[in-house]
């Protein structure tokens, strides 16, 4: 099929469940979408047959989604790169794009919700780095996004985020049709974190729903939870109120409560009592929070933050814990009452922000050289 003119070239790489998912959002919403599929096969029938059967099952992808194997030909002429494939391999993947994404003008925009584990980079980190590129060409986009009900067109928001207002502008305008609205801020690690860290919740209410406890269990466990998405995240220098948003709260809510969220299976696999290995070995699409859970608890003991939930998450996942030992709460902690709010400011402690305000201190003592913290 010949492309118009009118219709400008956009490039999805990565054809799992959520790249597949956004070419059709971005096609729905008028772009001419390339899907780039790691395997040839895929590829093939994107671009034959309009399905992604093994991703997508039943949905019928738009006439006009083309989709190829070879990078570099995805990428010849595209007005905006969209990236989609699982955040441990991000960086091989951008290592492969390189030679062709050298174009200034085009956005790169991160739809992934993990921590690189080697670095504990964000993924919005691991493209700047990888592609040497002005930060304010990069944007991420996340909120309460399960894929295949996007994919069936029920109607959904999500947040674009970049350092630069006429990136996201452009994005968001982009990235929109009739069943998808993108709203936009510029506080990258908020709405990249908000991402994150939601999936680590949704293990823990995964866990929970595998042991079987109820209502009272997980409802604690979420409003605990964004206390500890919020402190995190503000720690590290995010604004409080995108985890109030779609980005936070909002995706929060939907992978949460949703049996689609395969960070949810794998916590209720775990809850029901098999072993990691066991659960890695039954879960065919990614689960993010299963490789985050280290990083995230490393980035939190470098600010001071208590992540209570997320340890246990990861105390589950070593097998370190029984399941039904899950609580909102450390079972060790001290008897000492505690004030329901986050550490940042809203409580007598203001730990985060005081945290946050120290390390400052530590920097300009040091000349320079790198708060307390970041030191090796
Ligand atoms: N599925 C959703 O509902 C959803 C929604 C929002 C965000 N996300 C995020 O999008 C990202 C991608 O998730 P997904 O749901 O599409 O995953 P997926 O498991 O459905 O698909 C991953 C895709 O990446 C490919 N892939 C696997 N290993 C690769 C490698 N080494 N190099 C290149 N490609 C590789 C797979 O072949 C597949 O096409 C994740 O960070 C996820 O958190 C997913
Ligand atoms: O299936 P999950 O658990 O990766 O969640 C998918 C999306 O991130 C929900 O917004």
């Amino acid at each position: 099929m010949s492309r118009r003119p009118e219709q400008p070239k956009v490039v999805v790489i990565g054809a799992g469940s959520w790249g597949t998912t956004f070419g059709k959002i971005l096609a729905d919403g008028g772009a001419q979408v390339t899907m780039w599929a790691r395997r040839a096969e895929l590829a093939h029938e994107i671009d034959e047959a309009k399905r992604n059967s093994k991703y997508l099952p039943g949905i019928n992808l738009p006439r006009s989604m083309r989709a190829t194997h070879d990078l570099e030909r995805a990428i010849d002429g595209a007005t905006q790169i969209y990236l989609s494939v699982p955040s441990q391999s991000a960086r091989d993947t951008l290592r492969d794009m390189r030679p062709y994404v050298g174009d200034p003008s085009v956005p790169l925009v991160s739809l992934m919700k993990g921590v690189e584990k080697k670095t504990n980079l964000r993924m919005s980190q691991v493209i700047e780095q990888e592609l040497a590129c002005d930060p304010a060409r990069i944007a991420v986009a996340s909120g309460p996004n399960l894929a295949l009900e996007i994919a069936q067109q029920q109607p959904t928001a999500a947040v674009i985020a970049s350092s630069s207002q006429e990136t996201a502008d452009a994005v968001a305008r982009r990235a929109r049709n009739a069943y998808f609205r993108s709203f936009v801020n510029t506080d990258v690690i908020g709405t990249e974190f908000g991402g994150v860290l939601k999936n680590l919740i949704a293990v823990a209410i995964g866990i929970v729903d595998g042991v079987g406890y109820g209502e009272n269990t997980k409802a604690s466990i979420i409003t605990r939870g964004l206390v500890e998405m919020t402190d995190f995240a503000v720690a590290y220098g995010a604004q409080p109120g995108t985890l109030q948003g779609l980005a936070g709260l909002g995706d929060l809510i939907a992978t949460c409560q949703s049996p689609l969220s395969r960070n949810n299976t794998a916590g209720r696999l775990l809850g029901q009592g098999y072993k990691f290995q066991e659960v890695i070995a039954q879960m065919n699409q990614t689960a993010e929070g299963l490789a985050s859970v280290g990083p995230v608890l490393k980035l939190a003991k470098d600010a001071g933050v208590e992540m209570p939930i997320v340890q246990q998450v990861k105390m589950v996942l070593d097998g370190r814990m029984n399941p039904r030992e899950i609580a909102p709460h450390l079972t060790t902690d001290d008897d000492t009452p505690q004030g329901e709010g986050t550490q940042n400011g809203q409580d007598d402690r203001g730990g985060a922000l005081r945290r946050a305000i120290e390390r400052a201190l530590d920097l300009l003592r040091d000349g320079g050289r790198g708060a307390r913290s970041d030191r090796p």
